[in-house]
């Protein structure tokens, strides 16, 4: 299968011409089954977010952006003032959905200011427009993760030692399923195949990352599935990858980034980043620049995501891993201190502290 075609497989979001639906991957699904889910209204929609059918910070923000246009397209009014306060009215309720990513509301807001600033248009022409600015979010979407890529390639030939493939880690999903396609932590990964290297050039090692364990069921479920040489470990486990020299290089995701270089992530990021700088590994933020939010000072203003218990002690087991009525903590994210991130990658450049972003 060639990357194109591993692409159009895994792609997570799409907006069919007919404007209907906002066509998904089912991520709570993958690997075991890759279904195509169509969502038609605005609460199905929240819904695929917060249940994290479609997820991953850029992944959500082009669902929003492609979703809220195709919501729009089925407001019934004729009267601009009246499709405002609907359209911003779904806009409003898709942003109660997930409170870390920061590309959400980037995306909402992005669509909210080109639907106010073109209200003199008919409505019919007002819906096609936004569509075709859901489709530019995407369309940006796809340009950032290759900008991205074509740095992070850079680094992995840095790195490189003579005669050995890359020793790559990741945690969670920050890949094809979680962006319009190329990813963001994959990108580099996926420019090495567009550029000619083979999957044995690279080794990959994802984190599991528990507990929705995006590592073990989308990271290494692409990757593996791109022909790119990929070890699955437990969360537990870097530590001694580190040790062993297996690691040459770290690329994760990000959620959003604070002014001061802060990086809230998934869960467990912070601590491989701790990790990495005791054992001397680079470790690199991949981050649109859509994800760094310039109004949060410093990770300890970004609100962090609190999930349910069932999904720590029950949702991947036969039968319960805890005692019943146990206290659980499960955020969904942690911030990793910008003094132990070796650089942000952004489409627009490589960003080194001290970060004044
Ligand atoms: C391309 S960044 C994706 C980012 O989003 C993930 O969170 P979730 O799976 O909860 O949406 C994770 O933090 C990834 O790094």
């Amino acid at each position: 299968m060639s990357v194109e075609e591993f692409f159009d497989r895994v792609i997570s979001v799409k907006l069919p011409e007919d404007c209907e639906s906002l066509d998904i991957i089912d991520q709570t699904l993958l690997p075991g089954t890759v279904k195509r889910i169509n969502l038609r209204t605005k609460e199905e929609l929240w819904e695929a977010i917060k249940k994290l059918r479609v997820r991953g910070a850029p992944a959500i923000g082009v669902a929003a952006a492609e979703g809220l246009a195709m919501l729009a397209k089925k407001i019934d009014t004729a009267d601009q003032q009246e499709f405002y306060r609907q359209f911003k009215e779904i806009a409003d309720y898709l942003a109660t959905s997930r409170p870390t990513a920061v590309n959400l509301f980037w995306a909402l807001n992005r669509m909210d200011a080109f639907c106010r600033d073109h209200l003199d248009l008919p409505v019919d022409q007002l819906k096609q427009e936004l569509i075709a600015e859901s489709r530019r979010i995407r369309e940006e979407d796809v340009q950032i993760s290759r900008n991205i890529g074509a740095i992070g390639f850079k680094i992995m030939q840095q790195v490189r030692k003579p005669g050995q493939p890359v020793g790559i880690l990741t945690h969670c999903n920050a890949g094809t399923l979680a962006t319009a396609k190329y990813g963001t932590a994959t990108a580099p990964m996926y420019t090495a195949l567009e550029q000619g290297w083979a999957g044995t050039d690279m080794h990959v090692y994802c984190d599991e990352t528990r507990p929705l364990l995006q590592g073990a069921r989308l990271t290494s479920f692409e990757l593996y599935n791109a022909g790119i040489t990929t070890t699955l470990q437990c969360d537990n486990m870097v530590s001694m990858l580190m040790q062993q020299g297996r690691i040459d290089v770290v690329f994760v995701g990000c959620d959003r980034v604070a002014a001061n270089g802060d990086a809230a992530n998934k869960i467990g990021t912070s601590g491989v980043a701790i990790l990495a700088k005791h054992y001397g590994v680079p470790f690199y933020v991949c981050a649109p620049s859509s994800t760094i939010d310039h109004d949060t000072p410093t990770g300890a203003q970004i609100p962090i995501e609190m999930r349910g218990p069932d999904e720590v002690t029950e949702m991947w087991y036969k039968e319960r891993m805890a005692p019943e009525g146990v206290d659980v903590f499960n955020p969904a994210f942690d911030v990793t201190d910008h003094s132990l991130i070796t650089g942000i990658i952004t489409e627009n450049g490589l960003l080194s502290a001290p970060y004044e972003l």
